[in-house]
C-alpha cells in the first residue's frame, strides 16, 4: 500500500500538494511534521498536513526528507490554523507560517560543497586553499562570499563556483541555537589570592588601566558581558589586556532572558475583594469542570481585573493545565509582565515583537515541551504551543491591534481564542473597561457571560473628567495647554505628584478643522469624516469614493481659519520644558522606544518618580498602574475623531477611559483633562461620566439600522496595483462578480482606499456585509466562488492587480 502527504506551502496558494512517502520514510511520516519536497525546479519545504492512503488522479513525486521528528504541530494546531485559513481566507501554508516562530520558518540555507570530480592536479595554490578551507567546514554560500570579500581569493572563488568545482547545495535550515554571550572566569590557575599577590608586588603598576581592572574584576569574577555596565574599568581593551597576560578567559553562557532579573515573590497575591471573588468563582466553576466558557470581565479602568486573571491562571496552573495571556503589544510593557512573574516566575514565557528569533524560538520550545505553560504575548501568542490548554485570558479585547490587516493570515485573535477555547474545553476571558461592541453584542446573545467589576480596589476613586473648550481657551493657553489643565499641573508638581499627558497623532489621518467651531468636514455619503490630502489639496472620504476639493471656508460657519491638524509629541515635550522648567518631563512613543530595552527604561524612570511628566501618544493609555499620577491630559481629543471609519467615535471613546483610568489609581484622587474643539460630542461626553454602557446605546442604535457590525460582518476586498486604471476597473469588475454571487447581499464601494496609494501602489476597496451568524464554512464558500467568478469575467485582463481578502476588516 502506499502512502500519501497533503503538504502546505507558505505561499498564497490556497491549496496543498501530495506527494507519495518513500518505503523508508513511512514509519515516520506524521501531520505537523516539516519536509523538504520537490516542487516545480526545486525544493521547498512544507508541512504535512495530512496523512492518507488515496491515490490520486496525477503522477506523484516523493517527498524527499523529513525535517523534524516530532510533529511541530499539534493536531489541535493544525486544526485551529485550518479554521482561519477557511474564515480568513488565507493559504493553511502561510497560517501555519504565522503561527510557528520566525526560527522554525520556512528557512533553507545555501550551502557549499566540493564536487566530487575535482581534480587535485589542475588546481593553483589559491584555488587549492579555498578547496581546503571548504572540505574542513560546512559552509554556507554567504559565509564564503563574507570570508573571501575584499581578499586576493574573492575572483578564485567566483571561478571555482562558474566551474563547478564549487556546488551550490540549498538545504532546509535546522540550526537552533540559542542565544548565549561572554562570561568571564579565571584563567586556568589563577584565583583571587593570586590576584591580590600580584598586586601587592612591585610588578604591578597600579598606574595602569588594566592592573586596576584586574582588581575591579576580582571581586566580581565570574561575571557577564552584559553585567558589565558601560563607565566601568572593563573595557574591551583591558578585557583583551587581560586575558592576553593569562588572568582571565571566558565561556559562552545561555543569555538571560529580559525577565530573569524580575522579582518571584509568589506569596504576594493579592486577596480578591468581594467584587472580584464573584468574578473569579463563575470563572472557577468553568476552570473546575473543564468545559468550555467565554467570559466576559466588564471592569472600570483600575477595578482590578488583572488580578482577576492571576487567580484564575493559578488555579489553571494548580491544575496542571496551560494558560495563554493575550495582551496588547503596546501595553507588553515590563511593568505588565512583572506582575505576572511575580506570581508565576519562571512559568511564564513571553512572547514579542522586539525580541530576536532566538529568543522567541527559545520562549516557543519551553513551551512546546512543557517546561513552560503560560504564555504572554501580543495577537500572535494566540498559537502559543502551551500544552494542555485551559485558560485563554485576552486582556483589553477591544484593542485594535488584536486583528491582523497585513499580511495573511488576517485573523482576528479574539474569535481565534474562542475557537481554540472551544477545541479544548477550555476558558477565555475576555477583559476590558470599554468592552467592544462585538464583545457586548456576544453578551446579549448569550454568547459569553458578562460579569462586572464596577469599582476601583479600596479607596480609589474614578477620576473627576473636566472637558476644556479650546475655542474658549483661545486667549488662554499656555503652549498647548489650556490654563485649568496647566494650573492643576502646577499644582501637582508642587506636591510632588506625576502627571500623564497624551498626545495622539496618527500619521496619515490628517484633517481638516474649524478652528471657529471646531467643525470637521464629514462626508455626505458615510457618516465618516473626510481625510484631508495634502499632496492633492482633496477632502476624500474612502467609503463611498466622494472627494472634492479642500475647502477654504468652513461649510458650517463660514470662517476661513481652516486648520490642518497634526504636529508631534516632539514638539510638545519641547513645550513643556519651557512651561515647567523645574519639571523633568520623558517622552513615550514608537521614537523613544524603538531601541529594545527603551521601554522598561523610561517606565522605571517614571516609576521611580525620577520623572513628574510623562508625554506620549496612545502608549500611555494603556495598562500602565502609577498610583501617584494623579493629573492626566489630553492635549487633542479631537485627533481620533477624524479616523476614516464608522469605529472613529468607539475609537476614541476607548481611548479617552483607557488614558483617563490612569488618573487616582492609588490613595489620591485624581483628575483629567479632555482639551477638545468639540466639547458636546457625545463621546467625550460619555467618557467624562465614564458611562460605557450610555455610550454602547448610543453606538448600537447607530450602527444597527446601517447594518455595521456587529449586526453583520464586513469582508473587504483589497484591490491593488501600480497601475491606477487596471485598479480602478478591476475594483467596479469585482463589485459586478460580487453582485452575480451574492444578489442579496449589501456591498459597499468600489472606492479608493484610506490610503489610496501607499507603497507605490493604488488601492481600492470593495466590501460585502454579510450575516454575522455564518461561520468558515460559508464564507470559504462564498469568497471562493466570487474569486471564480471575477477571475473568469476578467480573463487576466488586470493581471498587474492583486485581491486580498480581508475578513472583519472593521468591526
Ligand atoms: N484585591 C486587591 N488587593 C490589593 N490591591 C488590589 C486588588 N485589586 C486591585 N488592586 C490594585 O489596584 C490597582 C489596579 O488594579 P489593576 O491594574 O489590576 O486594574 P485593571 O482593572 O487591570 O486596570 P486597567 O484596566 O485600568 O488597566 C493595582 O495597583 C492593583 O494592585
Ligand atoms: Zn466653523
Amino acid at each position: 500500500m502506499s502512502i500519501f502527504v497533503d503538504v502546505a506551502l507558505p505561499a498564497a496558494v490556497r491549496k496543498q500538494f501530495t506527494y507519495h512517502v518513500p518505503k523508508e520514510l513511512m514509519a515516520s511520516v506524521q501531520p505537523g511534521q516539516r519536509v523538504w519536497i520537490p516542487f516545480r525546479n526545486y525544493y521547498a519545504i512544507g508541512v504535512i498536513v495530512g496523512v492518507h492512503n488515496q491515490t490520486p488522479s496525477f503522477k506523484t513525486k516523493p517527498l524527499r526528507k523529513i525535517l523534524d521528528e516530532d510533529p511541530l504541530l499539534s493536531q489541535e494546531l493544525l486544526k485551529l490554523t485550518q479554521w482561519i485559513s477557511r474564515f480568513y481566507y488565507s493559504s493553511w501554508g502561510e497560517t501555519i507560517q504565522a503561527a510557528l516562530p520566525a526560527g522554525l520558518n520556512f528557512v533553507s540555507r545555501k550551502y557549499l560543497r566540493v564536487s566530487e570530480s575535482v581534480d587535485d592536479a589542475g588546481l593553483s595554490e589559491d584555488q587549492k586553499e579555498i578547496i581546503e578551507d571548504l572540505q574542513q567546514s560546512e559552509t554556507t554560500l554567504n559565509e564564503a562570499k563574507k570570508r573571501y570579500k575584499g581578499t586576493g581569493l574573492n575572483k578564485v572563488f567566483s571561478k571555482l563556483l562558474k566551474k563547478k568545482v564549487i556546488e551550490i547545495w540549498e538545504e532546509p535550515d535546522l540550526k537552533v541555537t540559542v542565544a548565549t554571550e561572554r562570561q568571564w572566569i579565571w584563567a586556568e590557575g589563577r584565583n583571587e589570592e593570586s590576584v591580590q599577590a600580584f598586586l601587592e608586588s612591585d610588578d604591578a603598576n597600579s598606574e595602569l588601566k588594566w592592573i586596576e581592572a584586574l582588581s575591579y574584576i576580582a571581586e566580581r569574577i565570574p561575571i557577564r558581558q552584559s553585567d558589565i555596565s558601560e563607565e566601568s574599568v572593563l573595557t574591551s581593551y583591558t578585557l583583551k589586556k587581560l586575558r592576553d597576560e593569562g588572568w582571565i578567559t571566558y565561556q559562552d553562557v545561555e543569555k538571560k532572558t529580559e525577565i530573569d532579573h524580575l522579582s518571584h515573590e509568589p506569596e504576594s497575591i493579592k486577596t480578591l475583594n468581594e467584587d472580584q471573588e464573584k468574578a473569579f468563582e463563575k470563572i472557577s466553576e468553568s476552570l473546575t469542570k473543564e468545559e468550555f466558557a467565554n467570559y466576559l470581565l466588564f471592569g472600570i479602568t483600575g477595578s482590578g481585573k488583572t488580578e482577576v486573571y492571576i487567580h484564575a491562571l493559578k488555579q489553571v496552573v494548580e491544575n496542571g493545565k496551560g494558560g495563554i495571556v493575550l495582551v496588547p503589544e503596546i501595553a507588553l510593557t515590563p511593568q505588565t509582565v512583572s506582575r505576572f512573574y511575580r506570581i508565576f516566575g519562571d512559568q511564564i514565557a513571553v512572547l514579542h515583537s522586539r525580541m530576536t528569533n532566538r529568543e522567541r524560538l527559545q520562549a516557543w520550545k519551553d513551551l512546546n515541551s512543557g517546561k513552560k505553560n503560560i504564555a504572554i504575548g501580543p495577537r500572535s501568542a494566540v498559537f502559543a504551543p502551551v500544552q494542555n490548554l485551559g485558560l485563554i485570558i485576552l486582556d483589553e479585547e477591544h484593542d485594535s491591534s488584536y486583528k491582523q490587516m497585513d499580511p495573511a493570515p488576517r485573523y482576528h485573535a479574539r474569535e481565534t481564542a474562542i475557537v481554540r477555547a472551544r477545541e479544548n474545553d477550555a476558558v477565555v476571558i475576555m477583559g476590558s473597561a470599554t468592552p467592544s461592541m462585538q464583545a457586548l453584542n456576544m453578551a446579549a446573545k448569550g454568547k459569553c457571560e458578562m460579569l462586572e467589576l464596577k469599582k476601583r480596589h479600596a479607596e480609589a476613586k474614578l477620576p473627576e473628567v473636566e472637558v476644556l473648550d479650546l475655542k474658549q481657551y483661545k486667549g488662554a493657553m499656555r503652549g498647548e495647554l489650556a490654563v485649568p489643565l496647566f494650573m492643576e499641573m502646577e499644582e501637582a508638581l508642587e506636591k510632588g505628584e506625576q502627571i500623564i499627558l497624551l498626545y495622539n497623532r496618527r500619521g496619515y489621518a490628517s484633517y481638516l478643522q474649524c478652528e471657529d467651531c471646531g467643525h470637521i468636514p464629514q462626508s455626505p455619503e458615510c457618516s465618516v469624516s473626510l481625510t484631508y490630502h495634502k499632496r492633492k489639496n482633496l477632502l476624500m472620504c474612502h467609503y463611498s469614493g466622494y472627494s472634492r476639493r479642500a475647502d477654504t471656508n468652513c461649510e458650517h460657519c463660514g470662517s476661513p481659519n481652516l486648520k490642518v491638524q497634526g504636529s508631534g509629541t516632539q514638539n510638545i515635550e519641547e513645550q513643556l520644558g519651557d512651561l515647567f522648567p523645574e519639571a523633568s518631563v520623558i517622552r513615550f512613543d514608537r521614537d523613544s522606544t524603538s531601541r529594545k530595552g527603551a521601554h522598561e527604561q523610561i517606565l522605571n524612570t517614571f516609576g521611580e518618580g525620577e520623572a513628574d511628566i510623562l508625554i506620549g501618544t496612545q502608549l500611555v493609555a494603556k495598562g500602565l498602574d502609577f498610583p501617584n499620577v494623579t493629573v492626566v491630559g489630553v492635549i487633542d481629543t479631537d485627533t481620533e475623531l477624524a479616523f476614516p471609519s464608522f469605529q472613529a467615535t468607539e475609537r476614541m471613546y476607548q481611548l479617552l477611559s483607557q488614558v483617563s483610568g490612569r488618573s487616582g489609581r492609588g490613595e489620591k484622587a485624581g483628575t483629567v483633562f479632555l482639551q477638545s474643539r468639540q466639547p458636546e460630542n457625545p463621546a467625550i461626553q460619555f467618557a467624562k461620566k465614564h458611562d460605557h454602557r450610555g455610550f454602547a446605546r448610543q453606538e448600537m442604535e447607530f450602527r444597527k439600522p446601517l447594518y455595521y457590525p456587529p449586526y453583520s460582518r464586513l469582508i473587504q476586498f483589497e484591490l491593488k496595483s501600480t497601475k491606477e486604471q487596471e485598479v480602478s476597473q478591476a475594483a467596479h469588475q469585482l463589485t459586478s462578480s460580487i453582485g452575480r454571487v451574492v444578489p442579496e447581499l449589501a456591498v459597499l464601494g468600489p472606492s479608493p482606499g484610506a490610503i489610496p496609494w501607499m507603497n507605490k501602489k493604488y488601492i481600492w476597496e470593495v466590501t460585502l456585509k454579510i450575516d454575522p451568524e455564518k461561520g468558515a464554512g460559508y464564507i470559504e464558500a462564498v469568497v471562493e466562488k466570487i474569486m471564480g467568478v471575477y477571475e473568469a469575467e476578467t480573463k487576466g485582463r488586470f493581471s498587474s492587480v492583486r485581491v486580498n481578502v480581508n475578513v472583519d476588516a472593521i468591526q
